[in-house]
């Protein structure tokens, strides 16, 4: 048996920077990653990095095969770079697939060989994977893909399906429309992106079909099939013929390879493994980070919650998941939509006083700078306390401009300071002072 001071399980982004730390600071670390393609986990290498990457490719106007060839490349470099981040550093990087023997006990599996290893502290990151809905057909039908599927195709499909109108659906079927598919999404939802201002949904949907991307909202798929090399999704709404399918309804908690039955580590109803504020799990010392625990679904938050677990191991844990901020969140669309806070109806559900500001991006001096008058900001606001309440963002830079708000949301930076604020000029930001001018 190999004792360590600390095992990750997963290189997701919580865990290597995890490693790095704990190494840096004379711990005897290992990483154990099942698979090469994915040092530096799912972010770097096939979701926000490769996907953002095609989206501003495709803007740039590049061809299909010039964006993959990019994505192959940066997704590549970054790879290395995380892989020598750690291995250079003296942690050790275990290739092999992890299960957990028992409470502390993990046998690492690669090919015939196996070997057991303990650590005082065990970190489980080992991220999420696509949710299979049990339509028939969905596995066994040619040219059907998830996410990570449809970014290794050699050709640029004509017509392309998407089942899921989500934050993955929305995003490829983005970069495939400006790619030059025809595009087509089915969601099972009978609104579109329930969870956004409705003013601003409505908006970023008609700039979508604007584009060429067709809608069919309130779906039920109930079989999946090919005719020859046609995929035919067969719905209450009439079939759907495509040359490719994503699907996107979805992603679970990974942890199947995992073994848990071995242990006393308890899941949420859910499916994720159960944690305490510190990310502990049911088994003291052993800790869920990422998305395996159930929380949502982001690189940043994965870097939280290193932030937290470390904070506890090495500091004082007061910094955990009920001190945590705000979230803010942004949806690479075209233009950019990013949120932070609550909606107005969310506001006015808690019973709290409300004002609001909404301004179309065509009267901002940018906008008629970039060429780009599409979108509107909102903002919602407490009138009597001044506290920012929510706000969203729908324009061009709004994925950068929504951390400066989370900044003041979790500062209790009252909002008639942004409206003085100085800002530079011509820039997105700048509209701020009018926006908060409530
Ligand atoms: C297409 C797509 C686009 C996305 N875009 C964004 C975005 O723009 N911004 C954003 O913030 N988030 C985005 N996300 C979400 C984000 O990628 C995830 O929230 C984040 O990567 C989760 O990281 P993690 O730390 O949980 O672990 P991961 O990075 O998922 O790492 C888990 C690692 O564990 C390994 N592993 C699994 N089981 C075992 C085992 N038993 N033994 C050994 N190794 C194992 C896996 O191979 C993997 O490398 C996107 C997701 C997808 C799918
Ligand atoms: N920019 C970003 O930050 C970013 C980008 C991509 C992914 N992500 C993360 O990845 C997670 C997973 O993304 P996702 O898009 O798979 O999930 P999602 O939860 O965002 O969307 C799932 C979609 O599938 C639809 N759906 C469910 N069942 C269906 C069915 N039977 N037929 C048709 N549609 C159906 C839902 O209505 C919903 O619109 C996100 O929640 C997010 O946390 C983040």
């Amino acid at each position: 048996m190999v004792n360590y001071d600390l095992i990750v399980i997963g290189f997701g982004k919580a865990g290597k920077t995890l490693a790095a730390k704990m190494n840096a600071a004379g711990k005897k670390v290992a990483v154990i990653e099942r698979s090469k393609a994915m040092y530096g986990g799912t972010c770097i290498n096939i979701a926000c990095i490769p996907t953002k990457t095609m989206i501003v490719a495709a803007e740039k106007g590049w061809s299909f095969d010039d964006t993959m060839k990019e994505r192959g490349a940066v997704t590549g470099r970054l790879n290395a770079k995380n892989y020598k981040m750690l291995a250079d550093n003296g942690v050790d990087v275990i290739d092999a697939e992890a299960h957990f023997v028992s409470n502390k006990v993990i046998e690492v599996v690669a090919g015939d060989d196996r070997q057991e290893l303990t650590a005082e502290t065990i970190v489980i990151n080992t991220g999420a994977v696509s949710n299979v809905l049990p339509i028939p057909g969905l596995t066994t039908t040619k040219h059907v893909y998830d996410s990570t599927g449809i970014q290794t195709l050699e050709a640029l499909p004509k017509r392309l399906g998407v089942l899921g109108g989500g934050n993955i659906g929305l995003e490829f079927a983005g970069l495939y429309n400006r790619l030059g598919s025809q595009v087509t999404v089915l969601d099972a939802a009978t609104s579109f992106l329930p969870r956004v201002e409705p003013s601003i949904a409505k908006l970023a949907k008609e700039y979508m079909e604007e584009d060429g991307i067709v809608f069919e909202q309130g779906v039920k798929t109930s079989e999946v099939k090919n005719d020859g090399d046609e995929v035919v999704v067969v719905t209450d709404k009439g079939e759907f013929r495509f040359d490719a399918l994503l699907y996107a309804t979805g992603r679970k908690p990974n942890i199947e390879p995992l073994h848990l039955e071995n242990t006393d580590i308890a899941l949420t109803e859910r499916g994720g493994i159960q944690v305490n504020k510190h990310l502990e799990t049911s088994v003291p010392g052993v800790f869920a980070v990422g998305d395996v625990n159930g929380g949502l679904q982001f690189t940043y938050i994965s870097l939280d919650d290193f932030r937290i677990v470390f904070n506890y191991l090495t500091g004082d844990g007061s910094y955990n998941l009920e001190t945590r901020g705000v979230v803010p969140t942004a949806m690479f669309l075209n233009p950019p939509l990013a949120q932070v806070g609550l909606t107005e109806d969310q506001a006015k559900e808690q019973g709290l006083p409300v004002a609001v500001k909404e301004m179309p991006v065509a009267g901002m001096p940018r906008g008629h700078v970039n060429g780009d008058l599409r979108g509107a900001f909102k903002a919602v606001v407490n009138p009597e306390t001044k506290e920012i309440l929510g706000v969203t963002l729908f324009g061009q830079e709004s994925h950068e401009i929504i951390n400066l708000i989370t900044l003041a949301m979790n500062h209790h930076i009252p909002y008639t300071d942004l409206a003085k604020q100085i800002f530079t000029h011509p820039t997105m930001a700048e509209n701020l002072n009018d926006l908060f001018a409530i």
